[in-house]
C-alpha cells in the first residue's frame, strides 16, 4: 500500500485534509515529527473529521527514525518538491512507494532532498511559487493510485 509522509507538518488544516485524503483513498500515513501542533488541535481534527480514526498512521520522532522504518522495509522515498525537475506523471510508481510532502513554510531540508530516491514536480505556470501542499499530495497520489491499479480497485469496490 502507498504511504503519504508528512514532513514536520506546520498547518493543521492541511494535515487534517491530507489524512482525510488518505482515509478515503486507502493510503497509509506517516508523520515525521515534530509537528507544530498537537493531534488534539481543533483545526486539525475538524479538517480530518472522523476519518482520522479510519487510517493507519505511523509517527516518527525524527527523520532519522523515519528512515530506519522506511529502509528497513525496502520502500522507496518519493519526494514532492518545487525544486524537482521530473514531472510526476512521467514517474513509474510502485504500489509500496512512500510519497513525502514538505512543510508549507519551508519544504524539506537539503539532507531530506538528497535522501529521496526520486524527486517529483507538479508542473506549474512560470512565475508561480507552489501549490497548497494538500493539493499537490492529491494530484500525485491520484496518479500513483491510477498507475498501480489501486484506483480501479477502489472503483470496483464502490460499484
Ligand atoms: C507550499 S510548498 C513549500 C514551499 C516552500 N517555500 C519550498 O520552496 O519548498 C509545501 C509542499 O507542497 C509540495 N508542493 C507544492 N507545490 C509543489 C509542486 N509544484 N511540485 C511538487 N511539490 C509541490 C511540496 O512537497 C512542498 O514541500
Amino acid at each position: 500500500m502507498l504511504t503519504l509522509a508528512l514532513y514536520q507538518p506546520d498547518i493543521p488544516q492541511n494535515a487534517g485534509t491530507m489524512l482525510r485524503l488518505c482515509a478515503c483513498l486507502g493510503v497509509e500515513a506517516a508523520i515525521v515529527e515534530p509537528a507544530s501542533f498537537p493531534v488534539s488541535d481543533r483545526a486539525f481534527r475538524r479538517a480530518g473529521m472522523d476519518y482520522l480514526d479510519r487510517i493507519a498512521i505511523t509517527r516518527h520522532v525524527s527523520f532519522a527514525a523515519f528512515e530506519d522504518w522506511r529502509r528497513g522495509r525496502g520502500r522507496r522515498l518519493v519526494l514532492l518538491s518545487t525544486r524537482a525537475a521530473l514531472p510526476y506523471a512521467e514517474f513509474a510508481f510502485d504500489a509500496d512507494d512512500v510519497v513525502m510532502v514538505g512543510r508549507e513554510s519551508a519544504g524539506v531540508p537539503d539532507a531530506v532532498h538528497a535522501a529521496a530516491d526520486a524527486r517529483l514536480l507538479v508542473p506549474m505556470r512560470p512565475g508561480l511559487r507552489s501549490l497548497n501542499v494538500a493539493v499537490a499530495a492529491a494530484m500525485v497520489l491520484g496518479e500513483a493510485l491510477r498507475q498501480t491499479g489501486a484506483l480501479a480497485a477502489l472503483a470496483s469496490a464502490a460499484s
